[in-house]
């Protein structure tokens, strides 16, 4: 066995007890979120979970990627053009950029699925149009007609809560003065910033606020900075095997459209997205993206 199936077997095995005792007693589907730094493993962690809790613990369990519930590319193009001013909002990721109404329906969806109702998942191609992405036609949406007991769902900024306005500001004024680790929030205008949260407030009222979960895992680390290195290698790796890919400026700028997200939401993160504790686990990576060590929240 890899060493990271043994730390996501060994993750797992800290919520197990707690998802089965749920399964007993509520008929609906249980959501696990999983957070985590760009390139830290969320896809692999999510892929594997959903194969070890369908095979050895018979939970019939699906994932659902925040990646899938993007804007359709005219809406994208729309929200860009609305403030081309703000560099966080030049290409889809950020909150602001999702489709928050196909988002609470769809969970509403699944929270009220009963099996046999055949429940579309949505789905969005990153390919289309030169890379900035449409959303799948509906008819092609992969259909589930069994009601999961489990959803996985993954997306690198699962878990981040907005904060006040007062604290937007203090955060941007600590990055001007260089006191966070990468000091990213000063690159952008407080109004920019702002209009990120105000959509992240959307969101975790419509559905990525905690009442929204029953879980979480959270891929950290303690140093922000190995984000550029694990970045830089995956893309290395994929220029390896398929000789093209991104330059090593274009993937510095690349992670830092997330950095100012990380920066400024995940203090709180790492204090707990939930009021109720036993229900959050944080894996704290080392440099190498091994499991430096592991905390139950
Ligand atoms: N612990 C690890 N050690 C080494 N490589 C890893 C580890 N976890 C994931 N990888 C590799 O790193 C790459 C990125 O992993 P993955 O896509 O799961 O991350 P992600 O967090 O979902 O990424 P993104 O933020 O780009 O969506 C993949 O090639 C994966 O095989």
């Amino acid at each position: 066995m890899s060493p990271l199936e043994s730390s996501i077997r060994r993750v797992l095995n800290l919520l197990l007890p707690k998802i089965h005792s749920l399964h007993k007693s509520s008929p609906q589907p249980i959501i696990l979120g999983i957070t985590g730094l760009q390139g830290s493993g969320k896809s692999t962690w999510a892929s594997l979970i959903v194969k070890l809790l369908t095979s050895e613990h018979g939970l019939n369990t699906i994932t659902i990627s925040l990646d899938d519930l993007y804007k359709s590319h005219d809406d994208l193009i729309a929200w860009r053009e609305k403030d081309s001013r703000n560099k966080l909002y030049r290409t889809r990721g950020q909150p602001g950029t999702h489709d928050e109404q196909l988002a609470a329906q769809f969970f509403a969806e699944l929270r009220g699925c009963k099996g046999n109702d055949a429940l579309k998942i949505p789905r969005f191609d990153k390919s289309k149009f030169n890379g900035e992405g449409d959303r799948v036609p509906e008819e092609e949406w992969p259909r589930i007609t069994t009601k999961p007991d489990v959803v996985v769902f993954e997306g690198w900024c699962v878990g981040f809560q907005p904060l006040s306005l007062a604290d937007v500001e203090k955060k941007q004024q600590l990055a001007s003065a260089g006191k966070l680790p990468v000091n990213t929030p000063a690159k952008h205008k407080l109004e920019h910033l702002l209009e990120v949260n105000e959509s992240l407030k959307k969101y975790c009222d419509t559905f990525m606020g905690p009442q929204h979960f029953d879980f979480m895992i959270h891929i950290d680390t303690d140093d922000l900075l190995n984000v550029y290195r694990w970045r830089l290698e995956q893309e290395h790796k994929l220029i390896a095997a398929k000789g093209t890919g991104m330059k090593d400026e274009e993937v510095r700028a690349f992670v830092d459209g997330y950095m100012p997200g990380y920066e400024l939401y995940l203090d709180r993160l790492r204090v707990g997205f939930f009021d109720e504790k036993g229900k959050q686990v944080r894996v704290v990576l080392d440099g190498e993206r091994g499991v430096d060590r592991v905390e139950e929240l």
